[in-house]
């Protein structure tokens, strides 16, 4: 936990950087009339050219008619920040009457709309707090924020649950899901790792490129179907996207396919008759589940537009892409609303195994600063396989802080998402602390760490004794790595102060092996020691340390997290 917690710290003192990650798209087909400008929401790198500056500010003025209220765009997390915010200071009057709370509500739902939430359902969310704070019938001593911020919670987490759960595929049963969403949305990123998640399960899923819009789109998703080897269907030649989605859907419906995912045309709302396109391959293939692929950052235009997709197909889930880093997404509330169907999941990443299941309380809890630390638990647990964690215990125990240890904690580090999202789970905590890009910046370290370590010797990598790192070797490793000899030295300072941090913790492992013992040592006032002191301070002092322990179960459940060898385990 401590590395973990260290690591987050490092993430937060980084400075932001620009991405430099280019995605060239190909041009459009030819044969299609010519569009109007493209919508606001479509990622830069993905244009197919650069207009000139007349063409830009064209754009510019169009983008701005079409989303009135982008300037008051916020961020997820900040809309957490926000009503977070609101519930503290509530919690610094001294007296909670009527007017506090007034004003606490009023700065929520001023929160929520600002992020692209209907006026109707903030309205409602105020009236159903009011009611179920009712100062009047609440017992002397009631914790009233206690109260509030679980009515808050309760509330939002009506917001994301429209009531009724979406169409799960069935193994061994045929299943035909479709995607729809705008350009750019990621839907067609999505339908492969949709498909990769549920071949993980052991489904035998497959792909059909019924987007005969994009020219691109026919070899993107080839290119990502092969590499997850994933059956796909589609043409280069034919242009009816009906005529494609009905020939894959019977392909692959008699080559036994359990979950044939048709991937469709990308839309823009005015675009009417690409919409009726998708009406009738929807007609055509009659698809179990209509899933609507939703840009995180759509912001404001998220509820009319889900609307209009539910209008034109029977739109059964949502899944929201680009949540990774600081997305936006303050629209997720709005387009559950509009299409009443649930989040299913959450892409946080372009990779193929970036993709989340969305559960709505864990993720209000993190929204809110309450953080999600069984969701933590499950994220550690899944990372480090349980038959490493009493190894690691017990190098740890004995001092043994190498440099390998470090590598497979960073791989362990990195499998667990982005940082800011991990950072989240933290009770208290809220990604919005952390600096817009370092995310990316943070990863992008780690991943400089281990290729340095990569040019490693075993003995290099295994060794405690910090004398072995001589000039000679740094410079070989340097060389090795493609790197600066500052880098290389950068990078054993940084393992050098955690190697120190471990050995304060003075883990002892008794002799009859129980772990648990070792790890009740680890009160707050010991971990205290080894947390850096600004971290420290975000987390209450001691205090708050003594209560996120808590939380965690004590040292039971630390030791769980830690080796997987607590008490009864
Ligand atoms: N960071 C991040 N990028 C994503 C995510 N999902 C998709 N992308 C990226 O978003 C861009 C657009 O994704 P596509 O899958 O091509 O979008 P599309 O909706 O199929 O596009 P059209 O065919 O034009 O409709 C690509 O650069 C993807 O790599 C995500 O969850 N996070």
């Amino acid at each position: 936990m401590t590395i973990f917690l260290y690591e987050l710290q490092n993430c937060i003192d980084v400075s932001r950087v620009e991405s430099t990650a280019a995605h060239d798209k190909p041009p459009r087909r030819r044969d299609r009339p010519p569009r109007e400008a493209k919508p606001l929401h479509k990622t830069s790198p993905k244009q197919p050219f650069l207009p000139d500056r007349a063409g830009r500010r064209r754009a510019q003025t169009a983008a701005r008619r079409r989303e009135p209220h982008a300037a008051a765009k916020m961020v997820l997390a900040q809309l957490g920040g926000s009503i977070s915010r609101a519930l503290a200071q509530m919690s610094n009057a001294t007296v909670v009457d009527e007017k506090v709370i007034a004003e606490c509500l009023n700065e929520i739902s001023r929160a929520l709309l600002q992020s692209d939430v209907q006026f109707k359902m903030v309205r409602d969310m105020q009236s159903n707090i009011k009611r179920i704070v009712d100062l009047e019938s609440l017992a002397a001593g009631a914790n009233k924020r206690r109260i509030i911020q679980q009515a808050v919670f309760s509330e939002l987490c009506n917001m994301l649950d429209p009531g009724k759960p979406s169409f799960t595929p069935k193994k061994a049963k045929p299943s035909v899901v479709m995607f729809v969403g705008l350009q750019g949305s990621g839907k067609t990123t999505t339908c492969t790792k949709y498909a990769y998640y549920h071949q993980q399960k052991g489904f035998k899923p497959s792909l059909v490129c019924a987007d005969t819009f994009r020219a691109g789109a026919f070899d993107q998703l080839k290119q990502n179907a092969t590499k997850a080897r994933i059956p796909f269907y589609g043409s280069y030649m034919e242009s009816d996207p009906v005529k494609i989605a009905v020939e894959g859907v019977e392909r692959f419906r008699e080559e036994k396919s359990d979950l044939i995912i048709v991937d469709t045309s990308g839309r823009h709302k005015q675009e009417a008759a690409l919409f009726e396109e998708m009406r009738q391959v929807a007609e055509a293939t009659k698809p179990d589940l209509v899933i609507f692929v939703m840009d995180g950052s759509i912001g404001q235009a998220a509820f009319d537009q889900a609307h209009a997709f539910k209008q034109s197909a029977s739109v059964g889930a949502v899944i929201i892409t680009k949540m990774d880093g600081h997305a936006k997404g303050g629209g997720a509330l709005s387009a559950v609303a509009a299409t009443k169907s649930p989040v299913i999941f959450i892409g946080t990443g372009e990779h193929i195994d970036e993709f989340e299941v969305f559960d709505v309380k864990p993720f209000v809890s993190r929204l809110l600063g309450m953080g999600d630390l069984s969701g933590l638990m499950n994220k550690i647990q899944d990372v480090m396989p349980a038959e490493q964690q009493p190894e690691l215990l017990q190098k740890l125990a004995e001092g043994t802080f190498t440099l390998r240890i470090l590598y497979e904690q960073f791989q362990n580090l990195l499998k667990m998402g982005p940082i800011g999202q991990v950072f989240s789970m933290f009770p208290g905590f809220s990604s919005e602390l952390m600096p817009k890009g370092s995310d990316k910046e943070s990863q992008a370290k780690i991943k400089r760490y281990m290729t340095i370590m990569d040019s490693m010797t075993d003995a290099e990598l295994d060794s405690t004794n910090p004398k072995l790192m001589s000039e000679s070797r740094i410079i070989r490793i340097a060389r090795g790595s493609g790197r600066l000899v500052r880098d290389v030295m950068d990078m054993l300072e940084e393992y050098k102060k955690l190697a120190k941090m471990w050995s304060k913790m003075k883990l002892k492992i008794p002799k009859n092996g129980d772990m648990s013992a070792m790890t009740r040592n680890m009160n707050a006032n010991n971990m205290s020691k080894v947390i850096p002191p600004h971290m420290l301070k975000q987390m209450g002092g001691i205090g708050g340390l003594q209560s996120l322990m808590k939380q965690f179960g004590g040292g039971k459940d630390i030791s769980k997290m830690l080796g997987g060898m607590g008490d009864g385990n």
